[in-house]
């Protein structure tokens, strides 16, 4: 596979680039006929090249990984000997192999994406997370904090018809939170929903929607890497209650977020206030 990039930044994207080929490879090879045994080897294949690469490479490093067992374990905060090294650690890499792995298994779906995210207990940033890549094979493009994407075009909002144009807010094909459609309408947006957190952020970089909601349930693996890019990037990415996101945490849950142009973001948390106090 070669030597990879020595900076961080660039080895994210060279690993998750890794990763996705394999998996485009697998696809190729399994076909769609079994989606379930694609979706498990998928998963497996993926982790397993990642967790070697990093052993590797960055064999001094803690790694979280949606794969791994117990990964979705929550720990007390008086943190036992039991605990899993990444709470020592100074650099942990938060990776989701496959994102979207139930698109991944259907034909012809572009929307799912590799994650590979690094936390460092150093970072000036409140999420912590000092670089990381979502490759979107499919898509046959890698998004990087090595050479952050540029901002999303506001030429698009340029386009406001009288009454004002509509917002594009992505949300989850198969668990879209209970409260959307009622947000969607007050702000006036349409939803678009699509598979994978990784796409779904990576559609608000390109500016292919302006926003993505989210809210009953999601992993630290789910949003770290594509946070990493988009905050990278220049755009908004908090919880729906605007507080940080923040990784590496003894409880990997992180439910919601919300990830928006600046410019929307005040008008989108102000409506998720209201629809969270009656909630
Ligand atoms: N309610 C929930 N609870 C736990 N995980 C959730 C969830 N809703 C979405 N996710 C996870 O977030 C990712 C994006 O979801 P979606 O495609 O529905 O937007 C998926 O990751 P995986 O594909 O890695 O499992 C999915 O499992
Ligand atoms: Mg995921």
């Amino acid at each position: 596979m070669g030597t990879p990039p020595v900076i961080d930044g660039a080895f994210a994207r060279w690993l998750a680039a890794r990763a996705g080929d394999a998996l485009m490879e697998l696809r190729a090879e399994m076909g769609h006929a079994d989606p379930g045994a694609l979706k498990a080897a998928g998963d497996k294949i993926s982790h397993d090249l990642l967790r070697t690469e990093l052993a590797r490479w960055r064999p001094a490093d803690a790694v979280l990984s949606e794969e791994d067992e117990g990964a979705r374990q929550a720990w007390a905060t008086d943190l036992g000997p039991s605990a899993p090294p990444r709470f020592a650690a100074d650099r942990v890499w938060i990776v989701d192999p496959l994102d979207g792995t139930r698109e991944f298994s259907e034909e012809g779906r572009s929307d799912w994406a590799v994650h590979v995210a690094l936390w460092a207990r150093t970072a000036a940033t409140a999420h912590g997370l000092v670089g990381g890549a979502v490759a979107l094979p499919a898509q046959h493009r890698v998004l990087g904090t090595d050479h952050p994407p540029a901002y999303p075009p506001m030429t698009l909002l340029a386009a406001t018809a009288p009454g004002g144009r509509t917002i594009r807010l992505a949300a989850s094909r198969s668990r879209p939170p209970a409260f959307l459609t009622e947000l969607a309408d007050e702000v006036g947006a349409e939803l678009v929903p699509m598979g994978s957190a990784g796409a779904k952020i990576a559609a608000v970089i390109s500016g292919e929607v302006d926003a993505y909601v989210h809210a009953g349930g999601q992993y630290e693996w789910d949003s770290a890497a594509p946070v990493a890019v988009a905050t990278a990037t220049g755009l908004h990415a908090s919880r729906i209650d605007g507080s940080a996101l923040k990784y590496n945490g003894a409880d990997p849950r992180l439910p919601d977020l919300v990830v928006c142009r600046k410019d929307l973001a005040t008008g989108l948390l102000a409506a998720l206030r209201r629809h969270l106090r009656v909630a």
